[in-house]
């Protein structure tokens, strides 16, 4: 399990990009940390991840980590088979070329990853770390995934039996997690949605949807509270209807 207790951060004499944020991730438990833009997300994960130190604050962590960053570092010249045996060998578990492979990986492993594309440098970046033992921390796994490789990353993410703590704008329904507001959507007003199906992508794009998630048909929508009429208005325009509104 990994424990943030009272965790403050600012970059340099910057403002405080988190204040006195406590948060515990038990194994088998799915968190994800939602929120506008800036609101502090990838901060928290790569605290959480040991990447980046917090101004104030305490943070206990498992030995075995994984994690995967919003951005993956273009300067890796390694294989993807290559990069796979030496992050294993770093973090001393084995290296998961089936992990590669259950997310749909196309291409050659010899070749080099950066001349891979997106989704298939994110399947070798997510198989890297989601051989963890003990704690995964994954800044939008979603990022260049097909719809495919979408649904085995939350089945694997869902069924590890690690504790797991990420991010994902696109807001996957993934059964059982938990969701964590920062910044802007804590005075955001929630919206619950039902008979979104197919226009969840619509709704998460009307102005003013700080964080949306799909839940089963439905989606739950954090909105800027001077968007709240706008949001509901255009949501039953879509044929949504309404289950409820919380400020
Ligand atoms: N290395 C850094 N140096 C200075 N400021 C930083 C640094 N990293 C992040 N910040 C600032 O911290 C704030 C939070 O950034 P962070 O990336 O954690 O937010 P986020 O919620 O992940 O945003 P997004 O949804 O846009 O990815 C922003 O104002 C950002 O400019």
């Amino acid at each position: 399990m990994v424990r943030l207790d009272r965790i403050g951060k600012r970059y340099g004499r910057g403002p405080w990009v988190l204040r006195d944020v406590s948060l515990t991730v038990a194994p088998g438990e799915v968190v994800v940390a939602s929120g506008g833009n800036g609101a502090g997300k990838s901060t928290l994960l790569r605290i959480a991840a040991g990447l980046t130190r917090p101004t104030s604050g305490r943070v206990d962590r498992p030995a075995s980590v994984g994690y995967v960053p919003e951005r993956f570092p273009p300067d890796v010249r390694l294989s993807a088979r290559g990069y796979l045996r030496h992050l294993a060998a770093v973090r001393g578990v084995p290296a998961r070329w089936d992990l590669v492979e259950a997310l749909g990986f196309v291409g050659d492993p010899d070749a080099p990853m950066t001349t891979l594309s997106k989704g298939n440098t994110q399947k070798v970046a997510l198989a890297q770390a989601l051989a963890a033992r003990d704690l995964l921390v994954l800044d939008e796994p979603w990022s260049g995934l097909d719809a495919a490789a979408g649904a085995v990353l939350a089945d694997l993410v869902t069924a590890g039996g690690v504790a797991a703590l990420l991010t994902d704008h696109h807001g996957h329904d993934l059964p059982g997690a938990r969701e964590f507001p920062l910044g802007a959507a804590r005075g955001g007003v929630v919206i619950e949605l039902d008979r979104v199906g197919g226009r969840f992508d619509d709704v998460r794009s009307l102005d003013g949807v700080l964080a949306a998630r799909a839940v089963g048909g439905g989606a739950r929508v954090e909105v800027e509270p001077a968007f709240s009429d706008l949001v509901l208005a255009e949501a039953l325009r879509l044929g949504c209807s309404v289950r409820s509104v919380r400020s």
